[in-house]
């Protein structure tokens, strides 16, 4: 954890408190959006993780012959230098020497060709992999139904197909390749000191572990260190973001200071990180230096008395000058082979820790593209050519958790054509007897029926080309008004929508766009102003020509003028088509076939505007307060 000094500024700022108990939460929030940094390697999911690359198994082989390749060259370019000095150089014979850098400098050309091919097609084989997964993950995210989004965060879906696939990435175009290429290494020069000096191996294999548990000990505490620094950056740049995108509303609320504190406890939070893996990276790389030179002088001491002195103290007498010369010459061989062979293992030992990120990875992407889509169609659902329009709740309730209903006896019955207002306050119910119609959730009590088909028995896919739907959010996708709008029926021609946007009778307001209807309409349609984004929704439910129609109207005001023409255009959109509208116009209202008035999930009341209003019940006390709130605005 990070150490941070207390800063006066920040405990004076107003509400600094709440400030650091909301930082609190929203870290201990996203760290469970991200998940465990690491998993113990498990072969079933290394198996499924080497099964992605089934379908680039040419590519993937050629990967593994390289692997190979490599492996055998890097200890025998040291070989060959040592194999020079002890002999032809040490001989004093210049053609071998020469003949000997020769080959050392084939040998060079050749591992750098090898090299240069398994880098590249390493990095091929990641990307395509990963790209593949990503448009896996997309797919299965746009079957996952409603449920799945209200128990996920959008973040923990968003660190699936980045950070996640990511850790996937390293784990197959790394991991593997790069350690066998050093595990080779390091089995090759193993071999070839062992043949040179048996005993003096002996002494390098009882080092060896020393140098690894300083990098496991290390290696997994730096993999944590760095990934909290970047976990913790991502955390600024969030914050940032919304607080420059909610400026308006933290200068509005007077909420700078808290905010500054926010962020000033978010900036420390980094900083404490980087600090922490900065100091461990300052010990741990000098210090497996040191130990590599101190390996390369214990080895200096032992060989150079081994040739002085002839053989190791305990393994053997007088040496022969030829078995000195030997001697020599393998003190040669280990002194160039022992570097290299300790890089290796630490290369290995990283690789590890790479291996345990892509594992937690792994689980989380497969445990993703494991979750299945909720059933909501029978197994012999009808789906009908074209749909009349009739919808008939029949004493349904639905709760989103069973446990807890929000709807309770619902029925009614909306003859084809009709428009239904639904109205009540926030919480009432509203939207959820939309979601219903919408078959985003199936009842818990009860039958939703459309046309007299209960909705299980309603092939979702034939209920989803007879329903537009246009919410209040008045959801726009990056691209132009053009795109936007035919979206709704993406084989249509310009001509269609241009004819589309006519009926409604708007088109003039959109040509009056800086590029008409090919203007592009921003993030989020952030280029153009509300009433446009509404009448570009409408535009896109016309042009789709629904047989049902859910509308939840938008309760943010548009100006006077702008008003009366998205009036006119709801009332050609609507004509004609069964349509539930969660109604905030009165006009919407009052030319509705019907009213139902819900309160606490129940239907306290139904009928005619005017009807209701005679009753002079709760929609008649709601219509007062509508009208008096109306008459303190003008
Ligand atoms: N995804 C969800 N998960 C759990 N409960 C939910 C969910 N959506 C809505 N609810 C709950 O269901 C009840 C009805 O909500 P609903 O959104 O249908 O009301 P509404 O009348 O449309 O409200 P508003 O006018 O504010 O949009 C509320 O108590 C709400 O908290």
């Amino acid at each position: 954890m990070s150490r941070r000094r207390p800063d006066p500024a920040a405990a004076e700022a107003p509400g600094a408190t709440l400030a650091t108990a909301i930082t609190r939460l929203d870290l201990k929030a996203r760290a469970e959006e991200e998940g465990p940094a690491r998993a113990p390697l498990r072969w079933p999911l290394v198996r499924r993780l080497w099964s992605l690359t089934t379908p680039y198994a040419g590519l993937r082989n050629t990967l593994l012959v390289l692997t190979c390749v490599r492996g055998i060259q890097l200890p025998a370019l040291p070989w060959i230098l040592s194999a020079v000095i002890a002999g032809p150089l040490a001989a004093r014979n210049w053609p071998g020497v020469l003949w000997g850098s020769a080959g050392f400098l084939a040998l060079l050309l050749f591992t750098a060709v090898t090299f240069h091919y398994r880098m590249k097609l390493s990095l091929v084989l990641g990307e395509v992999v990963v790209q593949d997964l990503r448009r896996d993950l997309f797919g299965h995210l746009q079957k996952l139904g409603m449920r799945y989004y209200d128990r996920t965060k959008v973040g923990a879906i968003i660190s699936r197909m980045t950070s996640d696939a990511e850790a996937l990435r390293q784990g197959i175009q790394d991991v593997v390749f790069v350690s066998l290429v050093n595990v080779g290494h390091m089995v090759i020069a193993s071999l070839i000191m062992a043949w040179y000096d048996l005993p003096l191996f002996g002494f390098v294999l009882a080092m060896s572990p020393l140098i690894w548990a300083i990098h496991r000990f290390f290696g997994s505490r730096l993999g944590t260190a760095w990934r909290e620094v970047q976990s913790s950056m991502s955390r600024v740049t969030a914050t940032l973001a919304e607080s420059v995108s909610g400026i308006r509303v933290t200068q509005g609320f007077v909420r700078q200071e808290r905010n500054a504190a926010l962020f000033h406890e978010l900036v420390s939070d980094h900083a404490g990180y980087n600090l922490r893996a900065s100091r461990l990276s300052g010990v741990y790389i000098p210090l497996l230096d040191f130990n590599s030179q101190l390996f390369l002088a214990g080895l200096l001491v032992l060989g150079g008395w081994q040739v002085l002195h002839g053989g190791l103290p305990g393994f053997g007498g007088e040496q022969s000058p030829a078995e000195q010369a030997a001697t020599f010459a393998a003190l040669v061989v280990f002194i160039f082979q022992l570097p290299p062979f300790f890089l290796a293992l630490r290369v290995v030992a990283r690789q590890h820790n790479t291996a345990l990120t892509a594992m937690a990875g792994a689980e989380r992407v497969f445990a993703l593209l494991d979750t299945e889509p909720e059933v909501l169609d029978e197994p012999d659902a009808a789906a009908p050519e074209t749909i009349r329009g009739e919808v008939v709740f029949d004493d349904v309730s639905f709760g989103y958790d069973p446990k807890r209903p929000v709807l309770h006896g619902i029925s009614f019955k909306a003859e084809p054509g009709q428009t239904i207002a639904l109205v009540g306050h926030t919480g009432s119910g509203k939207s959820t007897v939309i979601k219903l119609i919408s078959k985003f959730y199936l009842p818990t009590g009860g039958r939703v029926l459309i046309d007299g088909i209960a909705t299980p028995g309603l092939r979702t896919e034939a209920l989803m080309a007879e329903l537009g739907i246009v919410l209040q959010s008045n959801f726009l996708f990056t691209g132009t008004v053009m795109d936007n709008i035919r979206m709704g029926q993406p084989s249509a021609s310009d001509a269609d929508v241009v004819a589309a946007a006519k009926k409604l009778d708007c088109l003039d307001l959109l040509e009056q766009l800086p590029e008409g209807l090919h203007t592009a309409v921003g993030e989020r349609g952030g280029a153009l102003s509300l009433g446009q984004r509404q009448l570009v929704c409408f535009c896109r439910a016309m042009l789709a020509d629904p047989r049902l129609l859910i509308l939840d109207e938008a309760t943010s005001s548009v100006d006077g003028l702008t008003e009366a023409r998205i009036q006119k255009a709801l009332n050609v959109l609507l004509r004609g088509r069964t349509s539930f509208v969660v109604a905030h116009r009165l006009s919407t209202i009052r030319h509705a076939s019907r009213v139902i008035v819900l309160d606490h999930g129940k239907i306290i009341e139904s009928g005619r505007h005017n009807e209701l209003l005679r009753e002079g019940g709760v929609y008649a006390g709601m219509y007062r307060q509508f009208i008096r709130a109306g008459e303190a605005a003008s």
